[in-house]
């Protein structure tokens, strides 16, 4: 960062040699009119090439003509003495005449760029202060009424790098350039700015006012000419003062201005601001006749302005850093109780932050499929979870689509660490998972609201104030969940979606007051017709819009700003998306530039473990639950509490529930009728469920205490029940039968487990006498059928459990019609004494292969 008191004493060193040249040049050319010392001339003009030299170095001073392209660019911020031309005391006593301007003020010449000295001059400035300047610190906007921007033809490969705007030609160009320009006067952008992103200047280059350019425009002009500099706003303007075609249009010089007449064939020079060229009082202009620098060869333009145009496409970039807090600043210091802060982007060169508060306290955002969607929220997080620590701060984070968007925020193989403020964290989540997270959500505003009636108050800020006099030692969070992809679970009419649609709109209209906020994300949300119905009462609950590319349905309707944005942009809009007129200032939308996150995975790493470095040592790591990973029973807590001896009573574990603890999905044997469990499925995962069904009941008995009966009718079932049998007949008492054996062990007064795979090859006879029976008297059967349709046991059968296996056929067995997707590793549980059915990640073999790798 360039310091800014060494610049203000770099500026003021500059001041004094100006004035020491002007007053040098002064006594030089008034001291003697009528005929001067040749001698003592060159021997100024010596002088005055040496100071001149010192002033305006390199690219600032140098004739161009010469100059090689080879000459480093950049230079001190801000050039400050820049040459117009030569100053001619004798035919061979010259010496450059350079002016003060970007740092003091401005620059008008009397004719417009349609004289070719204007034109070449104008040129030949815009490459030297280009050249000089520190690349990408100068911004020019160019109009040219005229001759239709032909002057600044050979800058253009300035315009993509954002540092040349095309060419203004006409009236509403020029209001534009305009309107820009005084965006640019900020109050407070001459104070010392904060990052080195904001030492620019924006030079607005008049080449020639476009016709019918009014007085209230000229106004507009001279009062920019006014406050300007202090802001690093500085003008060139050809042509000024206008032509005065009526009283209204006739202008006095621009303040804080050089003014160049031309003369035929050369230029006077008037004085500087502030300073004096002359000694005398009635002389103000440079004493020397002026011959303007001509048009400079054209590929060193070019060479200049390809170099820029590369050199800023690197540093206009914004990047993570520029997200985070500055790295002087505490970790962490965030203060939660009134709301949340953090920077989103870059609009121009100001950081723009936005809030999760009373007044904003939900954000949806929108953008095509691969238009940085992930890439925002993860910079909004990571923003989040720098300046605010995980006693302020929770985030529950959900995802329903491919891919592995927040998986970077929990613990893997390769890298242990995690996002200590995550508490929650889905990766290709299913429906009912999102739904188990919006009650667990809900339940915390219940409790919150509780809390406030308890505590007599209406603020999260007065409930922590009320919790710490109690003596709680932590704050209570804000809470932020974060759903990408939320129409999938919000669409379409069976109860995940009315459930969850009916959670998250509690959420929207009530979470603000207990501090629990949402980003909700999507490509598309046309497709949430149920909250679309309620569209005010549920979108008005988002003020904050952030529309990607191809994400304007975010906006509303008519407001079409989001259009033609390229991938690292966004409009960001706090009216709710509302739009207003075009070309209006909308103080209510910006545009703004961020960054792709892992753009510096070096930078991000090392955030990552300062944020886990930084954790209570005590606290635990997200609940995780990744949508691909299989399940294993080997994993389970209650599997081990069982193998421990401390299971309780006797139940087989058949996988993991989709709740946000991913519980352990049980189903309990016992006496009543009915207690048997049918696994269900064509697969072998459905034959691996049982096995792990077989293994997980006998680990809740005693060694030596239970006996099983092992079968397979099938070959797909032979391995396991081989492998089986020889496993459990290290703790129980195991029995392999065949056919014929297992219609002999049907037998219900003999206790203990009957475990069959491929039960639809053959049921024997002694089936239902045996599933009647055998409860009361401890006797239970566990069994795979392949094919549901086979399955004749009816109600004598309490556990059903689907995996691959249509609805229709579902409902066959249980009775009533169901609906439910069958997809891979997940499985339907239902226990018919109960009623209770939910979706479960069925236990599957660890050593068949499982190629997506990663427990949860
Ligand atoms: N600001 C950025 N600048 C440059 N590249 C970016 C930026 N943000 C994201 N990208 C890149 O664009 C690609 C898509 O980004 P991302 O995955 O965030 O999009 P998405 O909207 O989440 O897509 P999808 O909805 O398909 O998952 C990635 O390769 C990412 O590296």
């Amino acid at each position: 960062m360039v310091d800014s008191a060494l610049r203000v004493q770099q500026a003021a060193a500059l001041h004094r040699q100006a004035a020491a040249l002007a007053e040098a040049a002064g006594n030089a050319l008034d001291a003697d009119g009528t005929s001067p010392d040749p001698r003592e001339q060159h021997r100024l003009a010596e002088d005055l090439r040496a100071a001149a030299g010192a002033l305006a170095p390199g690219w600032l001073g140098a004739p161009l003509d010469a100059q090689s392209v080879n000459t480093p660019l950049g230079g001190v911020y801000p050039p400050q003495f820049v040459r117009l031309g030569a100053a001619q005391l004798l035919d061979d006593a010259r010496f450059p005449a350079i002016v003060p301007l970007l740092g003091t003020g401005h620059l008008t010449i009397d004719a417009t760029a349609t004289d070719s000295r204007v034109f070449g001059l104008l040129r030949s400035i815009l490459l030297r202060l280009l050249a000089a300047a520190p690349a990408g610190s100068l911004l020019v906007r160019a109009v040219d009424g005229i001759g239709g921007g032909e002057v600044f033809a050979p800058f253009a490969d300035l315009r993509d790098a954002g540092l040349l705007s095309p060419p203004a030609t006409d009236r509403q160009g020029l209001r534009d350039v305009l309107a820009e320009a005084e965006k640019w006067l900020r109050p407070g952008r001459g104070v010392a700015p904060r990052r080195t992103r904001r030492d620019r200047m924006m030079l607005v280059v008049i080449a020639s006012l476009p016709e019918l350019t009014e007085g209230e425009e000229l106004r507009r002009i001279a009062a920019l000419a006014q406050q300007g500099p202090d802001s690093g706003l500085h003008l060139i303007v050809a042509g000024w003062p206008p032509p005065p075609l009526t009283a209204e249009t006739t202008q006095a010089p621009l303040p804080r201005t050089t003014m160049v007449s031309v003369r035929n064939p050369y230029a006077v020079i008037g004085d500087p601001p502030g300073a004096t060229f002359g000694s005398t009082p009635d002389v103000s202009w440079l004493n020397a006749p002026v011959f303007l620098d001509e048009d400079p060869p054209p590929h060193l333009i070019d060479s200049v302005c390809r170099e820029l145009a590369a050199h800023s496409a690197a540093a206009s970039r914004v990047t993570l850093a520029d997200l985070l807090p500055e790295p002087g600043e505490v970790m962490w210091s965030g203060d939660a109780a009134e709301g949340l802060s953090t920077v989103v982007g870059h609009d121009g060169d100001t950081p723009l932050a936005l809030r999760f508060n009373d007044l904003t306290p939900h954000w949806m955002v929108g953008g095509r499929s691969g238009a940085g969607k992930t890439a925002f929220l993860i910079n909004v997080l990571y923003g989040l979870g720098a300046r605010y620590g995980p006693a302020e701060l929770a985030f529950y984070l959900l995802d329903f689509k491919e891919g592995v968007a927040f998986a970077e925020f929990v613990p893997t193989q390769g890298e242990r660490t995690w996002l200590p403020h995550a508490r929650a964290v889905g990766v290709e989540v299913d429906r009912e998972y999102g739904l188990a997270v919006l009650r667990e959500l809900n339940a915390e505003l219940s409790r919150r609201f509780t809390a406030y009636e308890r505590a007599g108050v209406s603020t999260l800020k007065e409930l922590r104030v009320a919790a710490a006099e109690d003596g709680l030692k932590r704050p209570l969070p804000r809470i932020l969940c974060v759903v990408d992809e939320f129409p999938v679970l919000l669409s379409g009419s069976d109860p995940v979606a009315t459930e969850a649609t009916t959670l998250i709109e509690t959420l929207a209209r009530t979470g603000r007051s207990c501090g629990i906020h949402l980003v909700l994300a999507s490509q598309n949300t046309t497709g949430v017709s149920a909250l679309y119905a309620k569209r005010d009462s549920f979108f008005g609950q988002f003020p904050v819009r952030i529309a990607l590319p191809g994400g304007g349905d975010v906006l509303e309707p008519a407001n079409d700003s989001a259009a033609g944005l390229p991938l690292g942009t966004a409009v960001v809009n706090t009216a709710g998306g509302l739009g207003g007129p075009r070309g209006a200032t909308r103080g209510h939308e910006r545009i703004i530039r961020f960054p792709d996150p892992h753009a510096d995975e070096e930078l991000l790493s090392d955030l990552r473990h300062k944020l886990w470095g930084a954790r209570d040592p005590e606290s635990q790591p997200p609940r995780v639950f990744a949508g691909y990973a299989h399940q294993h029973l080997a994993d389970d807590p209650a599997y081990r509490a069982a193998l421990a001896g401390r299971g309780g009573s006797p139940a087989a574990l058949v996988g993991r529930t989709l709740d946000v603890n991913l519980s352990t999905a049980a189903f309990p044997f016992g006496a009543s009728p009915g207690r048997h469990l049918a696994i269900f499925g064509s697969q072998a995962s459905a034959s691996e469920v049982l096995d792990a069904a077989a293994r997980s009941v006998a680990a809740f008995h005693q060694p030596r205490t239970a006996r099983f009966v092992i079968c397979s009718l099938v070959a797909e079932g032979d391995r396991l029940a081989e492998a089986l049998a020889a496993e459990l007949g290290h703790r129980q008492d195991v029995v392999r039968v065949d056919r014929d054996g297992l219609a002999a062990e049907l037998d219900p007064e003999r206790p203990g487990y009957r475990v069959v795979f491929g039960l639809d090859a053959m049921a024997p006879e002694s089936l239902p006498a045996f599933l009647r029976d055998g409860p009361a008297r401890g006797a239970h059967l566990l069994s795979w059928w392949r094919d549901p349709r086979q399955f004749t046991a009816g109600d004598a059968v309490a556990g059903l459990l689907f995996l691959n296996v249509p609805p229709a056929e579902i409902g066959a067995v249980i009775g009533e019609p169901v609906e439910w997707l069958p997809r891979p590793n997940r499985a339907l549980l239902h226990d018919r004494q109960s009623g209770r059915m939910v979706t479960v990640l069925p236990f599957l073999d660890p050593g068949a292969g499982d190629d997506r790798g990663g427990g949860a």
